[in-house]
């Protein structure tokens, strides 16, 4: 059952904010449907050593201590070692690329439908923004077979396996580094009982950022904070930057071989606060395309959200208890203050 579905079910949004640029044929200048910043603007971003996001070994013996702190101070950090099989990442990424090269009339036969959320289109945030993005995004909830048939009616099959083969390793990371957080947080065991169960309400995100004629007043993925536990992040190459309260936009820079985690808002309201569910934003590049893929992992969604107490957070609950289903539909009416929508 995708149940995560039904959430996005009651509020529809328009073919225009689901429908994306037809980046086969882009125009040689930046439209100005696309033109975020004016050449004088100031949209400052920082290449940063000192203080970038942690990178973490998964087989060192302090990685949990390590992993622990990273997500009090950034909510993000990159994983060396994650025991994901390359040759699983590398065939995703083919299928990906794959996908993303068809020809657009191909890629429109998948088209999200006004009140769904799976298939290809826009992201699912656009009308929360005046200008459009410079992407095109394919989401999977569930099985990809019924949007992927569309495309390709005979030869659907292995992008289906691999697609479901790499939520199958994900999965397995996931549960392991939620559960490590989970015990930081001293969440008790009825609490975390979905962690192991198959009913979680998992999503693959997949990304596409065309070359742009103007990268520096387009935008790739606008200013956002994700809907999940933690969702990890499948990219080799750069163009992610990750907002940090008094310094600005940092960016990423993919270590070979690594997956980029980051929480998401639902750990950020378990953890009461303690653990940051990080801003962050895709920029683009004028000559070079970029993939990623983007695994978010959700509790079921009739799950309750509920601040925990007990670890070193505050003694207060700083939130309301929510079910996943609802802070879902939160987001997708109110967006940028869903989390101060359900603060006490
Ligand atoms: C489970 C999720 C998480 C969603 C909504 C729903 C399905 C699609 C996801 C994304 C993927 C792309 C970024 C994002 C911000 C978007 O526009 O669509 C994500 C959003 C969220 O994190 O809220
Ligand atoms: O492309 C990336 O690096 C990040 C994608 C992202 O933020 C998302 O899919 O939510
Ligand atoms: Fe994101």
């Amino acid at each position: 059952m995708d149940t995560l579905s039904e959430a996005y079910k009651g509020i529809p949004l328009n073919l225009g904010d689901i429908i994306p640029l037809d980046f086969s044929s882009p125009p040689p200048t930046l439209p100005d449907s696309h033109a975020w910043f004016q050449p004088s603007d100031d949209d400052c971003s920082f290449d940063d050593p000192a203080s970038s996001m942690p990178i973490i070994d998964f087989l060192d013996p302090k990685a949990t201590e390590l992993i622990g702190l990273a997500c009090e101070k950034w909510g993000a950090f990159q994983l060396k070692n994650h025991g994901i099989p390359l040759d699983v990442i590398q065939g995703t990424e083919e299928e990906v690329k794959r996908l993303f090269s068809l020809p657009t009339e191909q890629k429109l036969k998948a088209l999200r439908s006004p009140g769904g959320a799976s298939g290809y289109g826009r992201a699912r945030i656009s009308p929360f923004f005046p200008k459009s993005m410079w992407h095109e995004g394919f989401t999977i909830i569930g099985s990809s077979a019924r949007d992927v048939k569309k495309i390709w009616p005979d030869d659907y099959a292995r992008f289906c396996d691999r697609m479901e083969n790499y939520e199958k390793e994900m999965k397995v990371l996931a549960e392991r580094l939620t559960e490590m957080l989970f015990d930081m947080l001293k969440i008790p065991e009825e609490k975390r009982k979905w962690v192991v169960t198959s009913d979680i309400s998992e999503v693959l995100q997949l990304n596409f950022f065309p070359s742009c004629p103007e990268p520096d007043r387009a935008m790739g993925l606008a200013p956002h904070t994700d809907t999940s536990i933690l969702t990890i992040v499948q990219s080799p190459s750069t163009g992610l930057q990750l907002f940090k309260e008094g310094k600005g936009w940092i960016n990423v820079h993919p270590h070979p071989n690594s997956l980029i985690v980051h929480l998401g808002d639902l750990l950020h309201i378990i953890s009461n606060g303690r653990f940051c569910s990080p801003l962050h934003r895709v920029t683009l590049n004028e000559t070079r395309k970029r993939y990623s893929i983007a695994y978010f992992y959700t509790p079921p969604v009739d799950y309750v959200l509920s601040p925990s107490l007990s670890g070193d957070n505050s003694p207060v609950a700083l939130f309301r208890d929510v079910t996943v289903k609802e802070y879902h539909e939160i987001r997708a009416q109110k967006f940028g203050n869903s989390l101060s929508l359900v603060r006490i």
